[in-house]
C-alpha cells in the first residue's frame, strides 16, 4: 500500500515546549527577585537584637529593606510552631523609620552598605510578562510547523486528507470478499467515476453520497478503496475525528481545502470514515450550538450541496451509527445513497479467510470451511486477527507452517474479546435463535393467508439478531381479517417455538410481542374486528394508540368497555400463540430440519423453506445440496423513504420483517 503523503504533526511537541517555557519564566523569577531568596524574613525587634548581641558584621540597605547574614547561625519560630535555623536574614524597617537605627549600628561595629532604593516591582513585571512570553512561544511554535510543512505564515490551510494518488490504490473488488449486492452498487459507480461525461450522456445518475452502513470491521473501508483501486481513481482518506480541532474554524476550513484538493483531480472519491463523529444530530450538544463540529458539519453539508454530479466527485462515508446522524446528512442529493455492509455470511467469512490465507502457510490439515463455520458473528476484521494471531502463534513454537491448535488457540482468544464486547453468540444461543427463527418462518410457510416467506437469517444484521422476511405478492391496502390472524400467528411463531422446543421464554421475542400487541389493539379498537365489538371503532383513529398517550388523552368508552378491550386483546394474543404452537406441532418435522439448517447455513431462502414444509425435500441432503447456500444478503436500500420498515401495525406492505433485536 502506498504511503500516505502527510501526517498530522506532533502535539506532544507543543506541550513540551508549554512546560519549558514555565520552567523559563519561573527560573527568571528567582534571578531577579535577588538576594533575598532563602533569607529569613526576621521582625525588626529580632534583627535589632541580632545586632546588639553582635551577630551581625555587615548589612545592605535598600529603602525599606535590610537585607545581611549572620555571624553564627540563628533559630527564629515560624509559623508552624517549630523553629528553624538562618543564617541570611531579611527585615524591613518600620515605617515611622528609625533614626537610631545608625547609632546602634556603628555601636556594634557594623559596616552598613547602602543601595538605590530597589523599588522596582519585578514581580509583578514577571507575572505579567509571563503570558506574553507563552504566547510568543505558542506562535513560534505554530510557524515552525507550518514552515516545516511548507507553508505561508499563519494560514492553517491543510485538508489533512491523505491523498492516494491515481493508480497507486491497488486494492480491488478480488480483495473483498462477501458483500456481492454491495459491490454490485459500486459498479455503478465505477462507471461513472471511469467516463464521467459519457456515463452522464447516457442519462446515468450517479449519488453524490453514499453512506457505507455496518458494524466495525466489516470492510467499509476496504470498499471504498476497492472501488478508487477499480476506477483508477485518487482517492482522499480522511477521518470524522480528523477535523476536529482545538480551533474554531479549522475543521471547516479543512473540509472545503479536501474538496478543493478533489475537484482539481477530479474524477477523484473523498472517503470520510467514522462519519458519525462530526455528522451527530446538530444541537445536541452543550456548546450553545455553534461549537467547532457544528461548523464544521455546516461546511460538509454546504460542499455536498455546492458540487454537481458532472464534476466527478463522488463522496463516500461510514458509520457503524446511522441513527444518530444528523437527518440533514441523509436528505437527496447528499448521503441519499446507503449501503448496508452486513456481518459476513459462513460463506463469506470461509472467502475472507481464503483471501487472508494466501501468504500464510497452512498446514494440509485446515479446512477453512471448518473455521468459517466455528466463527459466527466474527467480521472480516476479526477473521484477519484471528489468522494474524495463528501465524504468532506458529512463529512463537518454531513451526514451518501453522497448524490446527495455533488455529483453535487464536480462535479461542479473539472470541474472549468478541464475548467482552458482547459481540458473538455461543452455540447455546445460536440453537435457540434457529429455533426462534424457524419458528416465524414455518408458520408463514404453512398458514394460507400469510405472506411468502423470502428469507430467514440468524445472522446478526445492525440490532437485529435474526430476521424472518416475508414478501407479498401485491401491494396491500386492505387487510382482510384472516390475513391479520394469520399474521399474528407468524409473529408470534418464535415464542411459540421457544415454548415447544425449550419449554422456556427468552428476551429474543420482545419485538415481536410488541407487534402482536400493536396489532390487536388495533383490530379491537380501530377496525371493530374484536368478538364483543364487532363493527365498532372505539380508538379516536388518530394514531396515538401506538405512542401510548391514550392514558393521558380521554378515552371515548368507560372503564368497563377498557376492561372488556383488555381481555378481548388478551384472547386474540393467546388465540395466536395457539395457533403458532399447533402448526408448528403439525409440522414439527419440517420445523427441526429449518432450525438445522439455519444453525448450519445461517440464511435459508424462502424457496427451501418451502421445499421443507410440502414434503419435497426428500432428505435434509436434498436441501443441503440443491440449496442457495450462503446467499448473500447485503442489502441496500435508499433512505427516501422506499425500503419497507417491517411490519409495524401491517401498514407497509412492500415486504414484511420479523426482526429479533437484541
Ligand atoms: N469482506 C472482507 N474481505 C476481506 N477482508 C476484509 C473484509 N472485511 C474486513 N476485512 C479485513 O478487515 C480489515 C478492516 O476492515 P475495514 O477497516 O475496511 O472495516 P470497516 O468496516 O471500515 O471498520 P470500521 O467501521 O472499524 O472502520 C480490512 O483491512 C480487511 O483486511
Ligand atoms: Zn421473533
Amino acid at each position: 500500500m502506498p504511503g500516505p503523503r502527510e501526517s498530522s504533526g506532533g502535539r506532544g511537541n507543543m506541550i513540551i515546549f508549554i512546560i519549558a517555557g514555565i520552567l523559563l519564566a519561573l527560573f527568571a523569577y528567582q534571578q531577579f527577585t535577588g538576594p533575598t531568596v532563602g533569607a529569613q524574613e526576621v521582625s525588626y525587634s529580632e534583627f535589632r537584637q541580632e545586632v546588639r548581641t553582635g551577630n551581625v558584621d555587615q548589612v545592605t540597605v535598600q529603602g525599606q529593606r535590610v537585607v545581611g547574614d549572620l555571624v553564627n547561625e540563628s533559630k527564629t519560630a515560624t509559623a508552624e510552631g517549630d523553629s528553624t535555623s538562618y543564617q541570611s536574614f531579611v527585615t524591613y524597617l518600620p515605617s515611622f523609620g528609625d533614626e537610631k537605627l545608625m547609632e546602634l549600628l556603628e555601636a556594634n561595629n557594623v559596616q552598613v552598605v547602602t543601595e538605590p532604593q530597589s523599588d522596582f516591582p519585578w514581580t509583578l513585571v514577571i507575572m505579567g510578562l509571563l503570558p506574553i512570553l507563552l504566547l510568543f512561544g505558542v506562535g513560534y511554535f505554530f510557524l515552525r510547523r507550518m514552515q516545516s510543512q511548507g507553508q505561508g505564515l499563519f494560514s492553517v490551510r491543510k485538508s489533512k486528507a491523505k491523498l492516494f494518488d491515481k493508480g497507486e490504490e491497488d486494492t480491488t473488488f478480488d480483495d473483498v470478499a462477501g458483500a456481492e449486492s454491495a459491490k454490485e452498487e459500486m459498479r455503478e459507480i465505477i462507471k461513472f467515476l471511469k467516463n464521467p461525461e459519457r456515463f452522464e450522456r447516457l442519462g446515468g445518475k450517479v449519488p453524490k453520497g453514499v453512506l457505507l452502513v455496518g458494524p466495525p470491521g466489516t470492510g467499509k473501508t476496504l470498499l471504498a478503496r476497492a472501488v478508487a483501486g477499480e476506477a483508477d481513481a485518487p482517492f482522499f482518506s480522511v477521518s470524522g475525528s480528523d477535523f476536529m480541532e482545538m480551533f474554531v474554524g479549522v475543521g471547516a476550513s479543512r473540509v472545503r481545502d479536501m474538496f478543493e484538493d478533489a475537484k482539481e483531480n477530479s474524477p477523484a472519491i473523498i472517503f470520510i470514515d467514522e462519519l458519525d463523529s462530526i455528522g451527530r444530530q446538530r444541537g445536541a450538544g452543550l456548546g450553545g450550538g455553534h461549537d467547532e463540529r457544528e461548523q464544521t458539519l455546516n461546511q460538509l453539508l454546504s460542499e455536498l450541496d455546492g458540487f454537481e454530479e458532472n464534476q466527478g466527485i463522488v463522496v463516500m462515508a461510514a458509520t457503524n451509527r446511522p441513527d444518530i446522524l444528523d437527518s440533514a446528512l441523509t436528505r437527496p442529493g447528499r448521503f441519499d445513497r446507503q449501503i448496508t455492509v452486513p456481518l459476513p455470511t459462513k460463506q463469506a467469512r470461509k472467502q475472507i479467510l481464503e483471501i487472508h490465507a494466501r501468504n500464510k502457510p497452512l498446514s494440509d490439515e485446515i479446512d477453512l470451511e471448518v473455521i468459517a463455520g466455528s466463527t459466527p458473528g466474527f467480521s472480516g476484521a476479526d477473521l484477519e486477527n484471528l489468522l494474524n494471531e495463528a501465524a504468532l502463534l506458529a512463529a512463537r513454537f518454531d513451526r514451518e507452517q501453522i497448524e490446527r491448535e495455533d488455529i483453535e488457540e487464536a480462535r479461542d482468544k479473539v472470541i474472549m474479546g468478541l464475548k467482552r464486547e458482547g459481540m458473538v453468540i455461543d452455540d447455546e444461543e445460536k440453537k435457540l435463535l434457529a429455533y426462534h427463527e424457524a419458528g416465524h418462518a414455518i408458520v408463514a410457510a404453512v398458514l394460507p393467508y400469510a405472506d411468502p416467506i423470502h428469507k430467514v437469517t440468524i445472522v446478526p444484521r445492525g440490532q437485529a439478531m435474526g430476521v424472518t422476511q416475508q414478501m407479498p405478492e401485491k401491494e396491500k391496502y386492505l387487510y382482510r381479517r384472516e390475513y391479520l390472524l394469520d399474521r399474528l400467528a407468524v409473529v408470534m411463531g418464535g415464542r411459540a417455538a421457544e415454548e415447544l422446543i425449550f419449554d422456556t421464554a427468552t428476551s429474543g421475542a420482545e419485538n415481536d410481542l410488541k407487534q402482536v400487541r400493536q396489532m390487536a389493539r388495533k383490530m379491537v379498537l380501530d377496525w371493530g374486528m374484536g368478538e364483543q365489538f364487532r363493527h365498532i371503532a372505539l380508538g379516536d383513529n388518530q394514531g396515538r394508540v401506538f405512542l401510548g398517550e391514550e392514558l393521558a388523552k380521554g378515552k371515548n368508552y368507560s372503564d368497563d368497555t377498557a376492561r372488556q378491550v383488555d381481555d378481548e386483546i388478551r384472547a386474540i394474543s393467546e388465540n395466536a400463540f395457539q395457533r403458532a404452537i399447533d402448526t408448528l406441532r403439525d409440522n414439527q418435522e419440517a420445523f427441526d430440519k429449518l432450525a438445522d439448517l439455519l444453525i448450519e447455513r445461517e440464511v435459508v431462502p424462502g424457496s427451501d423453506v418451502l421445499k421443507l414444509v410440502n414434503g419435497n425435500a426428500d432428505s435434509f441432503d436434498d436441501v443441503l445440496t440443491n440449496g442457495t447456500a450462503g446467499e448473500d444478503q447485503t442489502q441496500s436500500s435508499r433512505v427516501d423513504g422506499r425500503h419497507s420498515t417491517g411490519g409495524e401495525s401491517g401498514s407497509d406492505a412492500s415486504s414484511n420483517e420479523t426482526r429479533d433485536e437484541s
